[in-house]
């Protein structure tokens, strides 16, 4: 039974540490920055502690001063304005659409304010997890994994990640076709060839702002160091990345082939395999977005794809690497 596992990272009495990030700017449409509220207003936090937690959660973090900062240096800079010029009767848009004071960079949109937020995210998450709490992200859109992955790995740098998701999320600013940073967070955690060039062109430029979106992010993700879950929906482009990347990844085919008992064995070993010391347990970052589900249990949801994870396999996964006690960090996107 759960109650008996014995976390291997995490100090006792063990605490859960919610990191509540209402957060959408990584895509564009409205609403999807409401989960995380839904969640805490549902009882997530007395439910932990029914499990034996001792939780901690301050409110949810709104990057309000972020949006402020970012707004306020626009008027005094050359940043390039959009047409649409605020005034009184139109209000500063909202992270889920395209501001004024954040224009696209090649085509992705929101880039400082997506770069700005999960920077933030990264401290918060990275602060917990070396006190030995378990951070437990609520998003918000995956964009934010960018700030929760860069934080566990700052506290436990040979963790891996287990990345269940519908979507790869593992677009370059070269491959991508939507500009949605919600699409890219994992190669821009890998470092990947092709990040860059859309903002070695915005360096290049005139632009006054010196500081260049996402330079903060260190490449820590190694290739070989995460193992995707519930794949259906995968760009030509991101299915290049993977293979050539040798990315170990399972798709709905292979949890249907294998079933998600022997799935998830599988994805523990790989990692464990490639541990730098194989014989040592590996600390585990799961990052869970809800569109991994199938659209008949998780409906709300901005991209959601049919053919998906039972709410029993949802649930399989999260129990299976709880029992594993390598759980360092958590992330549920619950609208992605
Ligand atoms: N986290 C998500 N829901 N990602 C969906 C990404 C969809 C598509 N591959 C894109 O890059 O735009």
């Amino acid at each position: 039974m759960s109650s008996e596992i014995i976390p291997q990272f995490l100090k006792a009495p063990k605490t859960a540490s919610i990191v509540g990030c209402p957060f959408s700017g990584g895509q564009p449409k409205l609403g999807v920055d409401k989960g995380p509220i839904h969640l805490v207003e549902a009882g997530l936090v007395n439910q932990l502690e029914e499990l034996g937690w001792n939780v901690k959660f301050d409110g949810h973090h709104q990057f309000e001063d972020i949006k402020f900062t970012l707004s306020s240096s626009s008027v005094n800079s050359k940043l390039p304005i959009a047409s649409t010029e605020p005034t009184a009767s139109t209000p500063v848009a909202t992270d889920s659409t395209s501001n004024h004071w954040d224009p696209p960079i090649g085509i992705l949109k929101n880039p400082r304010l997506v770069s700005r937020v999960c920077e933030e995210v990264a401290k918060v998450v990275s602060g917990h997890a070396k006190k030995g709490e378990l951070p437990v992200t609520l998003g918000g859109d995956h964009s934010l994994a960018m700030g929760t992955i860069s934080g566990t790995l700052d506290a436990h740098p040979d963790a891996g990640v287990i990345w269940v998701d519908a979507h790869a999320d593992i677009n370059t600013a070269a491959t991508t076709e939507s500009g949605n940073i919600h699409g890219m967070p994992v190669s821009f955690l890998m470092g990947l060839d092709g990040n860059h060039q859309a903002f070695s062109d915005f360096k290049n430029s005139d632009s006054p702002s010196s500081e260049t979106p996402f330079a903060w992010i260190k490449p820590v993700l190694k290739t070989s160091s995460i193992v995707y879950i519930g794949l259906r929906d995968v760009d030509a482009g991101e299915k290049k990345i993977l293979k050539e990347n040798r990315i170990k990844a399972f798709s709905m085919h292979d949890v249907d082939r294998h079933g998600i008992g022997k799935v998830v064995e599988m994805a523990l070993n790989y990692l464990n395999a490639n541990n730098a010391n194989p014989d040592k347990l590996r600390p585990i970052h799961l990052s869970f977005d809800v569109d991994a589900l199938d659209p008949s249990v998780a409906p709300s949801t901005g991209t959601p794809v049919r053919g998906g994870l039972t709410f029993r396999e949802g649930h399989y996964i999260c129990e299976r690497i709880w029992e594993t006690g390598a759980l360092v960090g958590l992330d549920l996107m619950v609208s992605s």
